[in-house]
């Protein structure tokens, strides 16, 4: 079973183009809860740009599916996850001048800083996942630190696609193809997101080691035209679609 895990970060940013209570993020998790979302993830960043911590508080007391806490490895957010102890906590890659996440995190190179600061979160119970481009060493080093779960970044692949430069596209999602298979091989869960769309979903929906996509921006966008609930359903329909074609072939 592949699941989806709906990001809500950007319910957040319109909320906070005013200020004020809404669009309220929580509200939107529920619906997307009700929709069939598996899981709900959420990215308390460093500079708030948009989730607040009060709607972690808030996702912690109303969510009735696991919250997965996106954050960047840093003493205040340790703290945060702590306090709360989420199912999942996601150590992300931060630039504070960045519009969105960049690359993924460099863990080959803060190999012993980044053991120390997950040891915390495992031993909460927490399930520690880092956010990681396709690349062989990122993802032994994410294995040697003791991380359960990494999550692929498909950024490039969707900004590929976005630029029609359909050969690095697909050079692209070789590498993401390789890398789920290396991942797995060394024991690791295999998720997937940034960037998704209707159109490039089925490729990394089809990848059998993937366990879950997290998808944000788009489904937000879209849900702006459609609501939330059909395009959630919509996203389902495309990853089971992808799955039971590649089951077959
Ligand atoms: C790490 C990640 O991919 C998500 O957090 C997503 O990018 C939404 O947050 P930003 O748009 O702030 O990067
Ligand atoms: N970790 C990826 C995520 O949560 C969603 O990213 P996006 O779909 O908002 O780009």
């Amino acid at each position: 079973m592949l699941r989806l895990g709906v990001n809500i970060d950007h319910v957040a940013t319109v909320r906070n183009a005013r200020g004020g209570a809404y669009p309220d993020p929580v509200r939107a998790a529920r619906m997307a809860e009700e929709a069939g979302a598996d899981g709900i993830t959420a990215h308390l960043r460093e500079d708030r740009r948009h989730i607040l911590d009060a709607d972690i508080d808030a996702l912690m007391e109303h969510l009735t599916v696991p919250l997965n806490f996106e954050m960047a490895a840093t003493d205040e957010m340790q703290q945060i996850a702590l306090r709360h102890k989420p199912h999942a906590v996601c150590i992300v890659p931060e630039k504070r001048e960045e519009k969105t996440t960049e690359g993924g995190l460099e863990v080959a190179r803060e190999e012993n800083k980044l053991a120390h600061f997950i040891a915390p979160l495992r031993e909460a119970g927490c399930r520690v996942s880092i956010f990681i481009a396709a690349d062989r060493p990122q993802i032994e080093a994410a294995n040697r630190i003791g991380a359960e779960v990494i999550e692929l970044h498909t950024g490039a692949y969707c900004d590929y696609h976005a630029e029609g430069r359909f050969e690095e596209r697909e050079a692209e999602l070789v590498r993401l193809t390789e890398m789920a298979t290396f991942a797995h091989s060394l024991g690791l869960e295999v998720h997937a997101g940034h960037g998704l769309t209707f159109d490039t979903v089925k490729p990394i929906a089809a990848l059998p080691e993937v366990m879950e996509l997290n998808i944000g921006h788009f489904l937000i966008s879209e849900a702006i035209f459609s609501g939330i609930t059909p395009v959630i359903h919509e996203m389902r329909r495309l990853m089971d679609e992808a799955r039971a074609e590649s089951a077959k072939a």
